[in-house]
């Protein structure tokens, strides 16, 4: 019987054997396209990488890759299609003189199935011009089988070549984890399952998490696929993954895009990053050889009005960098053209040459480039990654990414304290209500505070104020929690130690004893100050006090940052009606009073009773 719907398995099939003269045909006349999709580096915010995608012609049943493989698997042509759309990526790739790394599919079937496989990808690589430490080979994980011997030494003998291994998907089959053991791989790619709407779903962050730090611990980067929305971006970006691809950043395209559009959750992100390194400027430049003659370089440099610099590199070793501006001086001379035309450019290079290691942090990186008693801002260097040739780099790019990561974490912390502010804080509470985490929020305020700054004036007030953000900062884990200086003399901390109160206690003891520091020894003997209150009376006032309203999440109810502070300024007023150094704790729907609990019986207040108090 005949199924009549046009997604049928029936009609599947039927097509798929139909296809296969029109694969064949199709193959045989090269008409195969490459798309080109960007990687994107979340530290430098820029494209690091491409991966080829395949497809038919778009009017063909085979435009989608699924079933153009499929066709050719029953047809008994897939190893021959591999090969074909690797020579094409290779091809297209270095014809787009784009930067950066080439991710390209390879079927684990292929590399059973051939019995020299590493060699003839190496092959294919060089009659295109594609440098192998330029590939990243992705396997894809439905099909990993268990000949892993086998995939082990092909692996090893495209690793000798500088060539790099992703595991592809991974999480979506059942092989995954034992290939990542096995095969070592420097990248493995996160199945866009785990990444659609990680920002709703903690099952899912959690996963990533897991993922993330195993690949820490293995030395292995990982790459988040998938990624559509500026929601799961930040997400991604804020767990730290060292990769991302989707159509947030761009669809796959013939021609590969040289620069990322501006992706607002890249730009804001607040993250901390450990640090840039100038692995993260390096533009890879096609490099010239050692023999080539100066009248060919001269064409180089002509044929591509943009280019500055030429590095000279052979066996992936730089030997030297060949500027346009000096070349073309020279070239100016009378006879010069007569003299070197004819000349390698090793007779004309610039050597030695400014080597950057590709792990150096910028702010090194700026102090070698600036060593120079002129130095150029558009002036390229060699960047290295072990000795080898990796890319170019630019004075004006390293300074730009340090002046913007200067520039992002100023914006988003206090200038007395610099530590960070509202917005961060803001998204620390929003991350861990959307992942369901446990914590407790306590805002920390002074007491007559303004008293103290009309006595004592501005400067000295900055001096408590700094002095507690110390205490705070001290007191609390780095790892654990969050402190934050929310403006003037508040400060916000987001707590998830489980001694939470002995340090909010034991901060308030050390401010008590520290606080006389900060006065006279008349108004210290005297435990209190005279100033004007806000009708202008003079009267006394104690010394400083903390007042520290505290908030436990797993009674809250609240769904945003928003909504805690709200809860909290009720929690606040209660603090500060207690007298000296205070310390409440909404819990449940009460105000527990924690120091007084500590010396008494519990005192306990009721939400209502707060709020009709209030
Ligand atoms: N020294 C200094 N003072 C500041 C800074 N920012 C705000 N202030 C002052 O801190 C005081 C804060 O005002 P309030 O919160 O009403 O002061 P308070 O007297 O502690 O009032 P309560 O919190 O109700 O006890 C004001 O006098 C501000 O001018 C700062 O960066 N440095």
């Amino acid at each position: 019987m005949s199924d009549p719907r046009p997604d049928s398995p029936t009609l599947r099939l039927r097509r798929l054997d139909a296809s296969a003269l029109e694969l064949a045909e199709l193959m045989r006349e090269g008409r195969i396209t490459t798309l080109f999709q960007p990687i994107v580096d979340p530290r430098s915010r820029g494209i690091c990488g491409y991966e080829a995608l395949t497809r038919g012609p778009s009017d063909s049943w085979l435009h989608a890759p699924q079933n153009l493989f499929e066709a050719a698997r029953r047809a008994g042509l897939k190893v021959e299609l591999d090969f074909l759309c690797m020579a094409n990526a290779f091809k297209r790739f270095v014809a787009a003189r784009v930067s950066g790394q080439l991710f390209i599919n390879v079927s684990p079937d292929t590399i059973y199935e051939h019995p020299n496989f590493a060699q003839r990808f190496v092959d294919l690589a060089n009659n295109s011009g594609m440098r192998m430490d330029r590939c990243v080979i992705e396997l894809t994980e439905e099909s990993l089988l268990e000949d892993y011997d086998r995939l082990r030494s092909a692996m090893q003998r495209l690793r000798s070549e500088g060539c790099a291994i992703a595991i592809d998907d991974l999480g979506a089959g059942s092989s995954g984890l034992r290939a990542w053991s096995e095969l070592k791989p420097d990248y493995v790619k996160i199945d866009r399952y785990f990444v659609t709407g990680i920002d709703a779903d903690p099952t899912k962050l959690e996963f990533v998490r897991s993922m993330l730090d195993m690949g820490r611990a293995m030395g292995c980067r990982v790459i988040a696929e998938g990624v559509e929305t500026e929601r799961e971006c930040r997400e991604l970006v804020d767990l730290g993954l060292d990769r991302l691809q989707g159509h947030l950043f761009g669809r796959p395209s013939a021609n590969p895009v040289a620069a990322l559009q501006q992706v607002e959750s890249l730009d804001r992100s607040i993250v901390t990053y450990t640090a840039l390194l100038a692995e993260h400027i390096a533009n890879y430049v096609p490099p010239v050889p050692p023999a080539m003659r100066v009248t060919e370089v001269a064409e180089l440099f002509r044929d591509n009005p943009e280019q500055l610099t030429f590095p000279v590199v052979e066996d992936g070793k730089p030997l030297g960098v060949v500027r346009r501006e000096r070349l073309f001086d020279l070239l100016a001379k009378p006879l010069h053209p007569e003299i070197f035309n004819k000349k390698p450019v090793t007779a004309v290079m610039e050597t030695p040459t400014l080597l950057i290691d590709s792990q150096l942090r910028l702010e090194q990186v700026s102090r070698l480039v600036t060593q120079k008693s002129r130095p150029r801002l558009t002036e390229e260097f060699v960047i290295t990654k072990d000795g080898r040739y990796l890319g170019l780099g630019q004075t004006i790019d390293v300074l730009r990414l340090i002046t913007e990561q200067q520039l992002q974490s100023a914006k988003h912390s206090n200038p007395l304290t610099l530590l960070p502010g509202n917005a961060a804080v803001r998204s620390s509470i929003d991350k861990l209500i959307e992942s369901r985490k446990r914590f407790i929020v306590a805002y920390f305020d002074l007491d007559s505070f303004k008293p103290y700054n009309d006595v004592y004036g501005y400067a000295h007030g900055d001096q408590v104020i700094l002095h507690l953000a110390g205490l705070l900062s001290s007191h609390f884990s780095a790892r654990l929690d969050f402190v934050g200086h929310v403006g003037g003399d508040d400060f916000l901390v987001v707590m998830r130690s489980a001694d939470w109160r002995d340090r909010v206690v034991n901060v308030l003891n050390r401010f008590a004893e520290t606080v006389g520091n900060f006065y006279s020894p008349e108004h210290a003997s005297d435990q209190s100050i005279t100033a004007a209150d806000r009708d202008g009376r003079q009267r006394k006032y104690p010394l400083l006090t903390l007042s520290v309203a505290a908030l436990d999440s797993e009674t809250l109810g609240a769904t945003s940052a928003d909504a805690v502070a709200h809860l909290l300024a009720h929690v606040k007023k209660y603090a500060k009606q207690q007298t000296g150094n205070s310390f409440v704790l909404r819990s449940d729907d009460r105000i527990v009073d924690l120091l007084a609990n500590a010396r008494r019986s519990s005192e306990m207040l009721s939400m209502d009773q707060l709020v009709n108090s209030a």
